[in-house]
């Protein structure tokens, strides 16, 4: 006999939990399967909550953010570990699992551990260690999330090479290390080691790091990158990485040039976990780097499937994951109404000092040939960014120069990717610069760069018409 259920969600990562969620919501019966022991996914258990807390404590204990106030030898201990660090982040990783499970269970959803693969496109087998059975649904989330990429050619052993969910086992804090890929990934962890004093190297084969970023903003960050002593090998391939008998490794670029370190992080991007899921019962088929296609309402190839969060591929952020996982099941049960708009999604790049921005850059624009104006303030204006002794923040308005619509916001500095939802919101409600014009703002805070931004932007409008 096998379990039936109107709806099984397999992951439990932000797009799994969501969907299931919102089912519950709709008075259905929902299971949740599960192959990690413990729920979350790798938002919870490996990748966002884990660097995000590693970065609040590098922050706090380097005093980092206070330098500018206190002098450059300001600290808040002289020497920082890895214990130190792993400390926090596994009091953090333990609370919000907690709170994901009593999330689940206050929604009646069954949450069943064990490796789900289809039987047919309605039924599913479970194998864990104490779990073996049949569930069938009339539909199914597919919400089983990415694995970091790996290549035969570098050989990582969880201590001195490693991907990023192995950052903390490092036994200790490296002096010198390697970081392939200039993704967020790569970047993110590179501000991080290198405000802690380790020399870094970035390999990444394109020619700029965050591509997908406004132009301005990466310049911005890589001045602060060069200031903390990281190399930046842009434009160059990794080949292949080796193991020294010393201990120490090496890495081989296709130009024929070595990088050489104590330790190195390889973050090349990440492949869908669909291997397991034998999707060929089910008539499904992923693409090589293991992702699922779907339409604009997450639905695959088959009508009673959905697929949601990192294997469907971009954007995988844990933020639209859970909304993906949110409107499937709307779709899927065609009984909720829901309005989501992409090009309203916000990103916030966690790098040090943070990146976040919303709508189109200066390149897309230019691009598509769009006249439009930007508006930049410094937080160095502002009386909070002097407060804060963030003296290198900006934020940039971009404006349509005819309907003075805001187009895009983009912001590198402290608390940048909470300011940029003051932009998203004036964008979602279809807003106009003459917003921040006409808003008064608390004084002394950062949202002031706003209306020094459109003060700024307005003033060129006028100078050039
Ligand atoms: C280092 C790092 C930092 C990040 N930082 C951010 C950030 O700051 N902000 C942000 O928005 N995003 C961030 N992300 C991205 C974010 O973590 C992902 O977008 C998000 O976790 C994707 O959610 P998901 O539900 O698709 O999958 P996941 O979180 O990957 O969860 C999928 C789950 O499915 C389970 N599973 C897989 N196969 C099966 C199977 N056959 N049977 C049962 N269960 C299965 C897995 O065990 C896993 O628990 C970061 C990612 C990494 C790696
Ligand atoms: N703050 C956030 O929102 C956040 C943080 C971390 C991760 N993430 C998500 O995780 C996902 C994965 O991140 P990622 O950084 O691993 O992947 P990515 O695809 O963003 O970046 C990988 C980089 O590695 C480079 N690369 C690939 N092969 C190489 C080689 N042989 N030599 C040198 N460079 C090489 C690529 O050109 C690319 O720039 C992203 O899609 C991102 O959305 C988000």
């Amino acid at each position: 006999m096998s379990a039936k259920y109107d709806l099984i969600v397999i992951g439990s990562g932000p797009s799994g939990q969501r969907a299931a969620v919102a089912a519950s919501k709709l008075k259905k019966k929902v299971a949740i399967i599960e192959s990690r022991s413990v729920v979350g996914g790798v938002c919870v258990n490996t990748g966002t909550i884990p660097s995000k807390t590693m970065r609040e404590a590098v922050l706090h204990l380097s005093g980092y953010n206070y330098r500018n106030v206190y002098g450059m030898n300001y600290r808040v201990k002289e020497k920082i570990t890895m214990a130190d660090l792993a400390f926090r982040v596994q009091g953090v990783i333990k609370t919000e699992i907690d709170v994901t499970e009593a999330q689940l269970s206050r929604n009646g959803i069954d949450v069943i551990h064990g490796i789900a693969h289809f039987l047919t496109p309605e039924s599913i087998r479970v194998e864990g260690p104490e779990t073996d059975t049949t569930l069938e649904a009339s539909r199914i989330v597919i919400a089983v999330g990415t694995r970091p990429a790996t290549s035969p050619q570098v050989p990582i052993n969880g201590r001195t090479i490693i991907n990023s969910d192995q950052i903390m086992d490092l036994p200790k804090l490296p002096r010198t290390l390697i970081i392939v890929g200039g993704g967020v990934i790569g970047v993110e962890y590179t501000c991080m080691f290198a405000v802690l004093g380790v020399r870094c190297t970035v390999i990444e084969k394109r020619g700029k790091l965050l591509e997908f970023c406004d132009q301005e903003i990466v310049e911005t960050l890589s001045y602060h990158l060069r200031d903390s002593r990281v190399t930046m090998r842009l434009g160059e391939e990794l080949e292949s990485v080796e193991e020294l008998p010393d201990g120490t490794v090496v890495a081989n670029l296709k130009s024929h040039k070595k990088v050489s370190g104590d330790a190195l992080l390889y973050a090349v991007g990440r492949q869908g976990n669909v291997d397991d899921l034998k999707l060929e019962n089910a008539g499904l088929q992923a693409d090589s780097r293991g992702r699922i296609p779907v339409d604009e309402n997450f639905q695959t190839t088959v009508p009673n499937i959905y697929a949601v969060g990192d294997v469907i591929g971009f954007p995988s952020l844990a933020s639209v994951s859970m909304e993906q996982g949110r409107i499937s099941v709307a779709r899927a049960f065609e009984d909720m109404h829901t309005v989501s708009n992409p090009s309203f999604y916000p990103y916030g790049i966690y790098t040090i000092p943070e990146i976040s921005f919303i709508g189109k850059t200066e390149e897309q624009l230019t691009e598509e040939d769009v006249p439009y104006e930007v508006g930049m303030a410094y937080y160095r204006e502002v009386a909070r960014g002097q407060i804060r002794g963030d003296t290198t923040g900006r934020l940039k308005l971009i404006f349509h120069r005819d309907t003075r619509k805001v187009l895009g916001v983009h912001i590198i500095g402290e608390g940048a990717s909470e300011l940029v939802h003051i932009g998203q919101a004036v964008m979602t409600l279809d807003g106009t610069v003459d917003y921040f014009i006409e808003t008064v703002f608390n004084y002394p805070t950062l949202a002031e760069c706003y209306k020094v931004a459109a003060f700024n932007g307005l003033g060129r409008l006028h100078r050039y018409q």
